[in-house]
């Protein structure tokens, strides 16, 4: 009987000793903590529904009530978001070695070749090496000087758009889009392929319908990047088929120029990104991470992060020219006043002198980020940010919108005001906090360099010739914008009449 009210007593214990140390274990197990989540969010298709056609907007707003860092559901997937200057600078600079991968997302995996690209490359030892050769090889032509520089061949195409504006005349109002994304197009072709193509070329004309039927496609395709299940089911597939497609004659077209330039060059005087790669990849071979392969999806990059963006930027300057023509009488009135009567287009050794346009320029980009969740990052492996653990994989959007559109940093942030860009002796305040136009951190925009060149070169020589104004009458056009791979504003009829 003893023994039986031991057993009892022994075996009560041990339960109870078992329950206490089980509750401790649990009470200061850390709980796994996800950041918060909107309510909303349905099954399938999750926050889609609210998120609606304007992403960036609903996303800057529920960082109101959700705070800097939240999660939203992306049709079956979590995504997290980073909200405002900070938030995103921790991340991307400060947490630079957690957040400097890219997500396994189906559609751009299908764009990038699987990541053998830059852009939607994993961090890894290959990604390093294609970026440092690109930004090395960027830094090469951009250094050159004299004719063939990329100064000169971007003044180049900038002297041909002032004249295709000229011979269109201003009888009657038109839409500049095409001219612009040639210009930008063929400044691109020069630094790559080392030569520029007429506005007529065939082989151009139809390069450049394949590359924005691509582009087009990519942003309608953004029902597949949520679900690519979608592109097993018979006819809701085409989008697949038409994206690969283009990209088979994309590649056919960048592989005829690589032969060409194979064929042709000299290793000791490269002429262009091509024979730069092409020399590259002889070095690389030795270490195995950077191979043939790479130089078409290289090249491709260049075009598709650098044509569309740099075009749609410049057709947002131009719509807040037209909507404040007092700010562009100011532009013009300072180009005017250092360039005087020189009819020719600006130089780089210009910008120092015009700072109002220069300001204008950053305020085009803060107005309008034209990639406002800039492309997704996710971290290598688990990660603690701010509390949070995001688990390894997990895509992360960095909201650039929410950071160019902080009222606490720029007060009633939908007013165009170039002067919140100039300091109290009229100089341009570099480096402002809280304007990301090309994120930051270590996939910071490859072509930064370039497009500020572009944008400055282009933007000023075309107000220098030209003014840009509605029709009279014509209601003001929306600057809402469509959300495609870039925001892009809606095509717009301008008056164009020579200076
Ligand atoms: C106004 C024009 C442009 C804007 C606003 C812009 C913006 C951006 C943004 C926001 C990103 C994503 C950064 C991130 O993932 O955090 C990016 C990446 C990139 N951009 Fe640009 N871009 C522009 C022009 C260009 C040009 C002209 C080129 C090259 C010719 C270029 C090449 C790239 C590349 C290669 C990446 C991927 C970088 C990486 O993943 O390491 N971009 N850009």
């Amino acid at each position: 009987m003893f023994a039986a009210l031991l057993s009892e007593v022994s075996i009560r214990t041990i339960a109870v000793i078992w329950v206490v140390f089980l509750t401790i274990l649990v009470f200061f197990k850390r709980r796994k903590m996800d950041p918060p989540s909107p309510s909303g969010s349905w099954p399938v298709v999750g926050h889609l529904l609210s998120l609606g056609r304007a992403p960036h907007l609903k996303l800057t707003e529920w960082r109101k009530q959700y705070g800097d860092v939240y999660t939203v559901r992306m049709g079956m997937e979590d995504v997290v978001v980073l909200n405002g200057y900070r938030a995103i600078k921790e991340a991307l600079v400060d947490y630079k070695d957690a957040f400097s991968s890219r997500p396994n997302v189906y559609v751009l995996n299908l764009v990038s070749g699987f990541g053998e690209d830059i852009v939607m490359s994993p961090f890894n030892q290959a990604y390093k090496e294609k970026r440092k050769f690109a930004y090395s090889a960027l830094r090469t032509l951009g250094m050159r000087m004299g004719p063939g520089s990329m100064e000169e061949n971007i003044r180049d195409e900038a002297r041909q758009l002032c004249l295709k504006l000229s011979e269109q005349g201003d009888a009657q109002p038109s839409d500049i889009t095409d001219n612009l994304t040639v210009s930008v197009a063929n400044i691109i072709c020069s630094m790559v392929f080392g030569k520029r193509y007429d506005y007529d070329d065939e082989n151009f004309l139809e390069l450049s319908k394949v590359a924005n039927k691509l582009v087009a496609q990519l942003g309608s395709s953004q029902l597949m990047t949520v679900f690519p299940i979608l592109r097993f089911v018979p006819g809701v597939n085409s989008s697949n088929r038409i994206l690969v497609e283009c990209m088979e004659e994309v590649h056919a077209f960048l592989r005829q120029e690589i032969t060409k330039h194979r064929e042709t060059m000299d290793k000791e005087n490269p002429r262009d990104f091509i024979d730069l790669l092409l020399a590259e990849l002889e070095t690389q071979e030795k270490t195995d991470c950077f191979k043939e392969e790479n130089i078409e999806w290289i090249i491709q990059d260049l075009f598709v992060a650098g044509v569309e963006t740099t075009a749609t930027t410049l057709r947002w300057g131009l719509l807040y020219m037209v909507l404040c023509p007092e700010e562009q009488q100011k532009v013009q009135a300072e180009l005017d006043s250092v360039l005087g009567a020189d009819h020719d287009v600006p130089t780089l050794a210009h910008r120092s002198q015009l700072p109002y346009t220069e300001a204008t320029i950053m305020e085009i980009q803060r107005i309008r980020a034209i990639v406002p969740l800039a492309a997704p990052h996710t971290p290598n492996e688990n990660t603690t940010f701010r509390g949070y653990d995001i688990p390894a994989g997990t895509q992360v959007f960095p909201n650039l919108w929410s950071a160019n559109m902080d009222p606490e940093f720029w007060p009633d942030p939908e007013k165009f005001d170039p002067s919140r860009f100039l300091d109290s002796d009229g100089k341009v305040v570099t480096r402002p906090e809280s304007f990301m136009p090309f994120s930051t951190g270590r996939r910071v925009c490859l072509g930064e360099q370039l497009a500020k060149m572009e944008l400055f070169l282009l933007f000023s020589s075309l107000l220098k010739h030209v003014t840009f104004k509605l029709p009279e009458g014509a209601a003001a056009p929306s600057t809402d914008g469509c959300m495609g791979i870039t925001l892009v504003p809606s095509r717009i009829n301008m008056c164009i009449s020579q200076r």
